[in-house]
């Protein structure tokens, strides 16, 4: 595009932001205007991260993990600032051996006001152990695959979805909020592409029952920005926008991308995990979530506030990967640590 008509184009957008005074600084302004310009659409201001390492992240490692370092990994995830921490699951030891300690892990974290611990639970119960530990939040987490659904929870969606019924009325009586998932809702490991309307329906089911908001997964990360957009589309005919989250898995390297496709459907809350750990383990190949670490260099580069220090962020990464003996799946953090080696300064924006 030439730049007169980049300019023409910016005006109006400029003009708009400022009637509706939605932004402050001259900087937040021109980012503003340059999204409007870049992607026609208004990105939102503020974004919510719910922070999905300890339990998506440590769900799929093979070695033990101590107890302790899972306390201290979400310790530190509500030091950086991240408001959501998605702390264990109530599931089956038999069928995730790794969250074995949830009731333990849930109990030692030294809970920071203004900070919310969700956990998850398959069943009632795993609601009632959840309960019993202190937890004020759960998810519950259908497919919109048949065959996923039947490997990662041993029944069918409308199955699940029927349990899910007495778990969602049991919790809302002790005043236990309930976040749903959905997942597989591009494609399943199992049976290749899922239709939008597919995942869309059980979005819809999930919200129905209560669920506050429905996490849309792409469990094996191998969504675009043209098939995640579809599928967001779909939901957000049968559900509220604001009700949908994102979750992404960067297994082909698409989550950044699908990221910012979810925003610029006015989606604001991203789900992401720390060093981009991850994967489910009934969904063979599937890498990390995408990487929170790369989701809030992203967001601070468009202004958008997010609330985490990147420093102490990428302070817990390399402690994780330590405490793994892995190498992180963050571009973010791996050229942060890099420059912070050699004592350059970063282009980040704060
Ligand atoms: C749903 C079940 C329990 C059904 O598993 P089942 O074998 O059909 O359950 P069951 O009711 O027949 O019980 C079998 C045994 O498990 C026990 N049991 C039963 N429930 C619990 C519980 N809550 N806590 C502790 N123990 C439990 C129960 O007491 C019994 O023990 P036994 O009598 O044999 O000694 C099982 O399939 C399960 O736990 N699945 C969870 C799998 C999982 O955690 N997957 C990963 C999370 S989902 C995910 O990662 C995707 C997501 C959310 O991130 C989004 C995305 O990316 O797509």
């Amino acid at each position: 595009m030439s730049f007169s008509r980049s300019l023409a184009r910016l005006i109006p957008a400029v003009k708009e932001t400022i009637r509706n005074g939605q932004f402050l600084s001259q900087e937040r302004l021109l980012v503003t205007s340059a999204q409007g310009v870049l992607f026609g659409g208004e990105l939102p201001g503020r974004v919510t991260i719910v922070e999905v390492g300890p339990r998506d992240g440590l769900q799929n490692e093979k070695q033990a993990i101590p107890t302790r370092t899972k306390v201290e990994l979400i310790d530190r995830l509500g030091r950086a600032g991240l408001k959501v921490i998605e702390a264990t699951s109530f599931v089956s030891p038999k069928w995730v051996p790794q969250l074995a300690d949830s009731t333990e892990v849930f109990q030692q974290i030294p809970k920071r006001p203004h900070i919310r611990y969700p956990v998850l639970t398959p069943n009632l119960k795993g609601l009632q152990r959840a309960i019993a530990a202190g937890a004020k939040e759960v998810a519950i987490f259908a497919a919109a695959s048949e065959t996923f659904s039947q490997r990662n929870i041993n029944c069918s969606i409308a199955e699940s979805l029927k349990r899910f019924e007495e778990v969602v009325e049991v919790a809302k009586e002790a005043q236990v909020a309930v976040r749903g998932y959905v997942s597989c809702v591009v494609g399943c490991p199992y049976e290749g592409a899922i239709a939008p309307a597919a995942a869309a329906d059980v979005a819809a089911r999930l919200y129905g029952l209560g669920c506050y908001e429905v996490s849309m997964g792409d469990t094996n990360g191998v969504g675009t920005p043209a098939t995640v957009a579809a599928m967001f589309k779909e939901c957000a005919n049968a559900i509220p926008v604001k009700a949908i989250a994102a979750h992404m898995h960067d297994t082909y390297g698409q989550g950044c991308s699908n990221v910012l496709t979810a925003l610029q459907m006015g989606i604001s809350t991203i789900d992401s995990s720390i060093a981009g750990l991850g994967g489910c383990p009934y969904s063979p190949g599937a890498s990390g979530n995408v990487a929170t670490e790369d989701v809030v260099y992203l967001l601070s580069g468009f202004g958008i506030e997010h609330g985490v220090d990147m420093d102490s962020l990428v302070d817990t990464s390399a402690f994780i990967c330590k405490a793994l003996g892995r190498s992180s799946g963050s571009h973010v953090a791996q050229a942060m640590l890099a420059a912070r080696q050699r004592k350059e300064p970063t282009a980040m924006m704060s």
